[in-house]
């Protein structure tokens, strides 16, 4: 079926039941097909020659936008609230109002610092942000396939944006939701919409109100593309879920995290910085019988 399955990266608690479940996708066509991902540490890299990759929130903190002592306590935030979001001893509940903290204060810091709309993709063109290795071939695939790629993103969507329009990838069949900046008449950055999007509330009570959340319930069969476990409950917007591939991006904390990633995901792919897996998967897929 897919050979990429046998790549070095690739984990799986029970390798029949992915391949079923693969043969199904490809069996009830790509019509009933959709594909819901995160956005950062799993369309983008991790990491690249030992140095950490950045997300779409460390692309403004790294900007010449922000001020030394601005960017001294957004790294202060990331340092302390980072840990908290990746432990695997803590739990959500424990998690949650700590996430809603973390991007409260650095929304709050970040609209200090006088950020201009025209900034933005200057930004994204002096930032080190890669998309993961197979991403022209990931993007193109489901463009051709007409088959809707939805981005559900805690990180900022005016970013996440940019990156894959600057990556020629930004299709009509891709939707984003996400964090969106509010400028004023002047294009200078007065805060964030709401509801404020963080790790653990990826569900439908952020989605509810969107154009998107009708569109979602009408394709039953999914393939859900995450690096955290606050993106398992992405799906949870589609009523009737026939059949959904859970792939999950284990980039950090490899050791500790992987039984809870193979328990939740049904493939995990740990310290993978390609799409390799996920195309391989697509193109069985779409392949036409
Ligand atoms: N101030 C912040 C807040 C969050 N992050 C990271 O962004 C990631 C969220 O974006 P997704 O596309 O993955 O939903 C999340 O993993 C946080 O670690 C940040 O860098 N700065
Ligand atoms: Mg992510």
């Amino acid at each position: 079926q897919v050979p990429e399955l046998e790549n070095a990266t690739v984990r799986m608690k029970n390798p029949e039941c992915v391949k079923e479940r693969i043969s199904s996708l490809r069996r009830e066509g790509t019509g009933k097909l959709q594909v819901i991902s995160d956005f950062d540490m799993t369309l983008t890299r991790f990491g690249f020659n030992g140095q950490r990759c950045p997300t779409s929130h460390n692309i403004i903190d790294n900007s010449r936008a922000i001020s030394e002592e601005g960017r001294k306590k957004l790294k202060a935030l990331l340092h302390h609230y980072y840990p908290i979001e990746i432990d695997p001893y803590r739990t959500v509940e424990d998690k949650l109002p700590l996430m809603v903290e973390w991007w409260t204060k650095a929304h709050s810091l970040l609209s200090q610092q006088k950020i201009l709309k025209s900034d933005i993709a200057q930004m994204v063109k002096e930032s080190e942000v890669m998309l993961r290795d197979g991403f022209n071939t990931f993007f193109d695939q489901l463009q051709q396939g007409n088959v809707p790629l939805f981005i559900f993103s805690a990180g900022v969507g005016n970013i996440l944006e940019e990156i894959i329009r600057q990556a020629q990838v930004y299709h009509p069949n891709v939707n984003v939701v996400s964090n969106y900046m509010d400028f004023d008449d002047d294009g200078v950055l007065r805060g964030f919409k709401s509801p404020l999007i963080h790790t653990y509330n990826k569900n439908n009570t952020v989605l509810e109100n969107t154009e998107y959340f009708q569109q979602l319930s009408a394709r039953t069969n999914i393939i859900l593309l995450g690096d955290s476990m606050g993106d398992l409950t992405m799906a949870d917007g589609v009523a009737n879920v026939h059949h959904i591939l859970k792939i999950g991006f284990l980039n950090d904390k490899v050791e500790e995290q992987r039984l809870k990633y193979m328990d939740a995901y049904d493939i995990v792919l740990e310290k993978d910085e390609t799409l390799d897996v996920v195309n391989g998967i697509l193109r069985y897929i779409l392949m036409e019988t």
